[in-house]
């Protein structure tokens, strides 16, 4: 185990559970170990692993449906996409990331961890606009609401769900972004709290749910 990577917690154990305790642990440790080395993450941030990283983003499932198809825009080093693919077997998850040194540790870390739910696709969001073909999309430190906004709901299906981790800034992203949720035909958008008594502070998380596509509502409204 490298020097600086911490014990895990031992919520950890509550949270990672059955197969996904071995694979959380492995990724902790390609993290600590290439993940460092080739830049994907900043040596200060190998003592936070546990708490800041993977136990943050595993809360999140508590927000994904079940047996959903889930893009994660701008993954970086997996998160928090590959968290939850680890935690949630049950669902299919697109690592979704344009940069190649990225995209080629990404596939490293699937094919050490074996895990068989996980696809990476090398992108960027709008190439994919249009597709519609998921139901969830999640996204962490990728860009402003607003932005994120014009980038995700082209990529879900109607009824299909956004969700931004965004911490304190969520309350004031989602005020700002009025304009664009209006724009990109959002049905509904809201605050949710996820990981009460498993990380401090609980994860906060915008949620906006995507109506029709808003060039086939236009053509409805004509007809
Ligand atoms: C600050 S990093 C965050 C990585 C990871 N989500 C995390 O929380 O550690 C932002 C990532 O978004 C990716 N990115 C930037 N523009 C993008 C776009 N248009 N579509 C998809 N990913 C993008 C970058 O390559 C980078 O890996």
């Amino acid at each position: 185990m490298s020097d600086e990577l911490p014990e895990p917690p031992e919520i950890a154990c509550d949270v990672f559970t059955g197969e996904a305790w071995g694979r959380a642990n492995a990724y902790a440790e390609l993290l600590a170990g290439p993940g460092v080395v080739r830049g994907l993450l900043g040596p200060r941030e190998v003592p936070r692993i546990w708490d800041r990283h993977l136990l943050n983003c595993a809360v999140v499932a508590e927000a994904v449906p079940p047996d959903v198809r889930l893009v994660d825009i701008g993954s970086g080093a997996g998160l928090p996409g590959l968290v939850l693919a680890i935690v949630r077997p049950d669902i299919t998850v697109t690592l979704l990331e344009p940069l190649l040194r990225r995209t080629v540790f990404l596939q490293e870390c699937v094919d050490t961890l074996k895990l068989d739910n996980v696809e990476v696709l090398r992108g960027r969001a709008e190439e994919l606009a249009g597709k519609r073909e998921y139901d969830v999309a999640s996204a962490r430190a990728v860009a402003p609401l607003e932005r994120l906004l014009r980038w995700a709901m082209p990529l879900l299906c109607e009824g299909g769900e956004l969700i931004a981790m965004k911490g304190e800034r969520a309350a004031g992203e989602l005020d700002e972004a009025e304009a664009e949720l209006r724009a990109t035909g959002a049905r509904t958008a809201e605050l949710v709290t996820v990981g009460r008594g498993k990380v401090e502070p609980p994860a906060t998380l915008v949620r906006v749910v995507a109506g029709r596509a808003p060039e086939r509502a236009r053509r409805r409204r004509r007809r």
